[in-house]
């Protein structure tokens, strides 16, 4: 990428289709329109275009704003990659593939994509945390509502064995992706929800919202084993009570508060 581009804007008073053409046939560059201005941009110098352009005003007597700048360039990959931090969370430390591990953490990596779930957001960072201290190595795990993966993938890499669902087939794609990124296995997927579950499961994670989670909260504790441990996020502390009023049968074992986020840990004895 070289370090400057040079930026063309044409505003005619009148006839702008004309000198639409007359661009467009003058160079080969992309042309944004705007509120009446028209926008070449190049690595280029685009003075013999202005030029052009110049003439063809004054023959036809047209006024026309027109400017030429040479203007720097901005590696904007890089800048977005810059602004992608890594996050550390009890023994994980969850970064872009761009930057480097922690010998002494659990690595994940999650590169940003269009699923939820990076790590930054209050809710996944505290189900990061649920799974750090309630999973148990070799556990059987439902992650539902995945979005990235990355619950599933931190308990993958308690080496538990992890099924997954989202109702997004999007993620279940991207999800595919980013365990292989990261070199660890689901089990089973599915497009869809807890009530697809085909059997019962040691630990059953479910970063939603309240509304949903209320809704399917049958489903996910009909998925969970005797002593099993169910973690719930997504909740904001105005719904709290509503949300752990439909699972009063089980015993809880810890709310997580993040900002206005909640996040629980119950116990299915
Ligand atoms: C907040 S994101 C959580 C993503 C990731 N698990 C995390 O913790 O960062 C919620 C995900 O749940 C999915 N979802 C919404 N309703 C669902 C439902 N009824 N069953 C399963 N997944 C659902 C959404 O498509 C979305 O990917």
């Amino acid at each position: 990428m070289s370090e400057y581009y040079f930026e063309l804007t044409i505003n005619p008073n009148k006839n702008y289709e004309l000198f639409l053409d007359l661009l467009t046939s003058l160079t080969n560059n992309a042309i944004e329109e705007l509120d009446g201005t028209l926008i070449a941009r190049s690595e280029e110098d685009l003075s013999d275009v202005k030029e052009g352009i110049v003439q063809f005003a004054n023959a036809l007597n047209i006024e026309c704003k027109i400017t030429h700048e040479k203007k720097e360039n901005i590696d904007w990959i890089k800048q977005y990659q810059q602004s992608v931090k890594s996050v550390e969370i009890g023994n994980f430390y969850i970064r872009p593939s761009w930057e480097e591990k922690k010998d002494d953490k659990i690595d994940i990596i999650i590169d940003p994509a269009l699923s939820f779930g990076s790590g930054h957001h209050e809710t996944t960072s505290s189900c990061i945390e649920a799974i750090d201290k309630y999973v148990n190595e070799n556990s059987n795990v439902l992650d539902v509502g995945t979005g990235s993966g990355i619950l599933a993938i931190a308990a993958a890499k308690k080496n538990c064995i992890v099924d997954i669902c989202d109702t997004d087939d999007v993620c279940i794609k991207d999800t595919a992706s980013n365990f292989e990124l990261n070199e660890v296995n689901f089990k089973n997927s599915w497009i869809g929800s807890a009530n697809k579950a085909v059997k019962k499961y040691d630990v059953v994670i479910a970063n939603i919202v309240a509304d949903v989670l209320a809704m399917i909260s049958k489903d996910l504790k009909n998925s969970l084993n005797d002593n099993g441990i169910l973690i719930i996020s997504g909740i904001l502390d105005k719904h709290i009570d509503r949300v752990l009023n439909k699972f009063k049968d089980l015993e809880q074992l810890e709310l997580i508060h993040k900002n206005e986020w909640v996040t629980v840990v119950f116990k299915n004895n």
